[in-house]
């Protein structure tokens, strides 16, 4: 039961909500969390919150991408820069508890758990670096360190602010199929993050951004009202806010296009959370944690599939207000983005072997390095593909050698991949011309074309010092509400 000084806490007749912080909102806006946003919220829901490990001003130097860095350290004999690492990790997170938390008696039991989880870490890549050797599962161990820190401050912040609030791991909920294992849940708010061992590792199987994937799987396993995904946008946009100015807040968007966002470009949420509540018909909400008030963006299914698993159109009146209808006769794509840092190859066939055959060899070629190919676009003698910044890291040159087996190569660097997202524009007959039209207009040379096999999705590469130019015009041009698009006449109307 909660105790008497407890003013806020999850009352088992509400139904739940499962709520996912940021790195960087738990780094910066842990009071807007507390006051404004948690406090709020229970009043009306129970909740769970997620929380991501701490991040400062960027996440380039937060707690993760430090964790990595003492895991790499550590496998370098004698190397005690793992040591520095941790070190100023244990540092930051006691110095949030002294800043943070007014109570003494919490405090110092936060202190207590901070150290106790940084002592334990530090003996473990003691002992990694003794055996030289560090498992993906021991990878996955260190790295989790970063959310259950995170969370433990989350909790203790909490409970400071008089709410009733409980640390919990989630380290042995997940079954090898990633689907809910089960856990007890009563009446506490529980901050949890880390969700433990996965198939294969938790980068490689899910990657950076794997804490939304344990909100949704929470949220699927409770069946939550509602995941809210709280970041410091107010929701998706038209194209990112910060390099379009005239980029509108869409209230609705649809799980495929959200997916098609993010993997070019525009990571707001990670892919793999859509495909496990939607699954499940539970609505996901983008919210900022400096506008609480806001009403975010909500991921909607145009399925007509209701939370019941029966069939029933899904609410056509939302879907109509924001200019989705049932058959898919909208005059606007949804929006655009853009992924830079890409990096393009072309292969030219030797004509060594037959084509089939020279497909064969580069995938398992590019199998080999575990390089992830974003677009593609082939003829039996030529094969273009652009491999994502994370290619930068594989080992690059290896695997141009090995695609010379097949062929010429040649690559083009500081590329970006520029698209038009829009589940309804595969009506849209003439999108595409006008996409290529208006980016000729402005000048920007296209490298490669490609149409996603989802049909929601027009790409082209791009140099990427036009990229935001090229962003900014297709924006203009295709996006704004201002232009009501005019596509070519066609007999049967679509309007
Ligand atoms: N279409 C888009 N809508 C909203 N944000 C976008 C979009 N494309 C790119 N972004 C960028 O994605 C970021 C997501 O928000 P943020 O809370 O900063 O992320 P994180 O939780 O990863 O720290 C923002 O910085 C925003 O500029
Ligand atoms: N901290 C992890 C997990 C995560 O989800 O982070 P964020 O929610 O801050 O993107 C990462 O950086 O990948």
């Amino acid at each position: 039961m909660p105790s008497t000084e407890t003013q806020y806490y999850n009352n088992p007749d509400l139904p739940w909500v499962v709520q996912k912080f940021g790195g960087t909102s738990v780094g910066k806006f842990l009071d807007n969390i507390a006051n404004e946003v948690v406090k709020e919220y229970v009043k009306q829901n129970r909740l769970v919150v997620v929380c991501s490990a701490r991040s400062g001003e960027s996440k380039q130097n937060g707690t993760t991408n430090r964790l990595i860095r003492a895991a790499n350290f550590a496998l370098q004999p004698g190397c005690d820069g793992y040591w520095e690492e941790l070190d100023s990790i244990l540092k930051e997170h006691t110095q949030v508890a002294h800043d943070m938390i007014q109570s003494d008696t919490i405090r110092k039991s936060l202190i207590a758990d901070i150290e106790h989880d940084c002592t334990k870490l530090t003996s473990f890549l003691k002992a990694a670096q003794i055996i030289n050797e560090i498992s993906p599962r021991s990878r996955d161990i260190i790295i989790g360190a970063g959310e259950k820190l995170s969370c433990r401050i989350v909790a203790a912040v909490l409970q400071d602010r008089g709410i009733e609030a409980q640390f919990v791991s989630l380290e042995n909920i997940i079954d090898r199929e990633f689907e809910w294992a089960g856990i007890r849940i009563n009446h506490e708010i529980f901050p949890t993050g880390f969700f433990g061992i996965v198939p294969g590792s938790l980068l490689s199987t899910v990657g950076r951004g794997y804490t939304d994937l344990c909100a949704a799987l929470t949220a699927v396993g409770l069946g939550a009202e509602e995941l809210q995904v709280w970041k410091e946008v107010d929701g998706i946009f038209t194209a990112d806010p910060r390099k379009v100015k005239s980029a509108r807040l869409l209230p609705i968007i649809t799980p495929e296009e959200a997916a098609e966002l993010t993997y070019y470009g525009s990571e707001v949420i990670h892919p793999f959370t859509m495909e496990q509540v939607i699954r499940s018909h539970i609505p996901i909400r983008i919210k900022n944690v400096q506008n609480p008030s806001g009403a975010g963006t909500v991921v909607f299914p145009t399925d007509n599939i209701s939370k019941d698993g029966t069939s029933s159109p899904h609410s056509p009146k939302i879907l109509a207000e924001n200019g989705y209808s049932l058959d898919l006769s909208r005059k606007y794509p949804t929006a655009v983005t853009i992924k830079d840092g890409v990096i393009v190859l072309n292969v030219h066939s030797n004509r060594k072997s037959v084509s089939h055959g020279f497909f064969a060899k580069i995938f398992s070629t590019l199998d080999r390095y575990g390089v992830v190919v974003d677009l593609i676009s082939t003829s039996e003698v030529h094969v273009s593909m652009v491999l994502g910044v994370d290619s930068a890291d594989k080992d690059l040159a290896r695997v141009i050698e090995g695609l010379r087996s097949v062929g010429e190569v040649d690559v083009l660097q500081n590329m970006a991949i520029l698209s038009l997202v829009g589940k309804q524009m595969k009506n849209m007959v003439g999108i595409a011309g006008m996409m290529f039209t208006t980016l000729a207009s402005a000048g920007v040379n296209i490298e490669m074309i490609s149409q996603g096999a989802s049909e929601i999705n027009i790409s082209c590469v791009i140099e990427e010092s036009c990229a935001v130019t090229a962003m900014n015009v297709i924006h203009d041009q295709l996006l704004s509400k201002r232009n009501k698009l005019v596509l070519p006449a066609l007999k049967t109307s679509l309007e």
